[in-house]
């Protein structure tokens, strides 16, 4: 069905102490159901301010979030949000992390062995079984994410919204979050928006991959359609002209038709981290947010 997410005219302005700042201006996107999608740009463009619109969590100043024919604008559980930073919490089990938002939302739906399977299937999608009762501090980062992204499935959102959910990981772990979601996407087949930094997480993931121009006022640059077959296989890829060229067209709006100067700062007077020879963000210290370069 076309135009199951509609992203309609969005424009955000911030009240600041030096006046209104204007950080998105006239963003127009129509997701269909089932399309999986990455938003790109530079850091501070507004990706997670479009998220976060999208999830309820702000009003946008002008347009509209228009989901199955009907405006949202309050957070609801047809949008499960994934954080880079899992938001378990940290006295509840594994399982019971997941059970817990499976019965608020499918309170007198479910019975109690249906609950019980429900979550045991989620945390089986993501290949969680193992660990169903130990606590957050018991499991490593990469786990715990996973663990975030069972209880975001389990809601059987409408929508899922993903901000950076493998930023914090290192690259061999996110690969392996990457290809469960693919799995999971494969069997699901989720309206997913995904935030992310990383190019060739955008290509290996997505249907189309939206590229943000810079702030202020910043709105959709380029649109990119992912003409991959799947399942798609990251070492096949590698060796793939059409990948290298998807690629490459993100590569280009962003270092070219979107540079930024050397040392670029945001407005919240972040620096950006400087890259690797694959344009890869390089680790650095946790205060600061990884960025796609500058
Ligand atoms: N509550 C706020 N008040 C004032 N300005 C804000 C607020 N939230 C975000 N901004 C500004 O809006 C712009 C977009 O921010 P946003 O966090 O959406 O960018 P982003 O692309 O997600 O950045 P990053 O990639 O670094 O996470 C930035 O200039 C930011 O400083």
């Amino acid at each position: 069905m076309a135009n199951y997410l509609d992203i309609s005219h969005v424009s955000m302005e911030f009240p600041t102490k030096n006046g209104p700042f204007k950080a998105l201006d006239k963003v127009n996107l129509k997701i269909e159901r089932g399309e999986f999608i990455s938003l790109i740009g530079h850091s501070g463009c507004g990706k997670s301010t479009v998220l976060n619109i999208v999830a309820g969590l702000h009003q946008a100043t002008e347009g509209a979030i228009i989901l199955e024919g009907k405006e949202v604008n309050q957070p609801g559980p047809d949008r499960a949000v994934v954080f880079q930073n899992h938001s378990l919490f940290p006295w509840l089990t594994v399982y019971e992390n997941v059970e817990i938002a499976v019965k608020q939302i499918f309170k007198g739906k479910k019975s109690r062995a249906e609950i019980k399977q429900w979550v045991e299937h989620n945390l089986q999608l993501v290949h969680m079984s193992h660990a169903l009762h130990k606590y957050p501090a018991e499991i490593s980062g990469g786990m715990k994410q996973r663990v975030g992204i069972a209880r975001a499935l389990a809601m059987e959102p409408k929508v899922l919204l993903m901000d950076e959910p493998f930023g914090a990981l290192d690259a061999l772990t996110r690969a392996h979050l990457q290809d469960s979601l693919m799995e999971i996407q494969a069997e699901l087949n989720n309206t997913v928006i995904l935030i992310t930094h990383d190019v060739d997480e955008a290509v290996l993931l997505s249907d189309r991959i939206v590229m943000m121009s810079n702030g202020p006022a910043a709105t959709i640059g380029e649109v990119l359609h992912i003409d991959l077959p799947r399942p798609r296989d990251r070492l096949v890829l590698a060796d793939s002209p059409e990948y290298n060229h998807y690629r490459a067209e993100v590569l280009t709006f962003l270092h070219q038709k979107q540079a930024k100067p050397d040392v670029p700062m945001t407005n919240k007077g972040q620096q950006s981290a400087p890259e690797n020879a694959q344009g890869a963000p390089v680790k650095k210290p946790p205060e600061l947010k990884q960025v796609v370069g500058g």
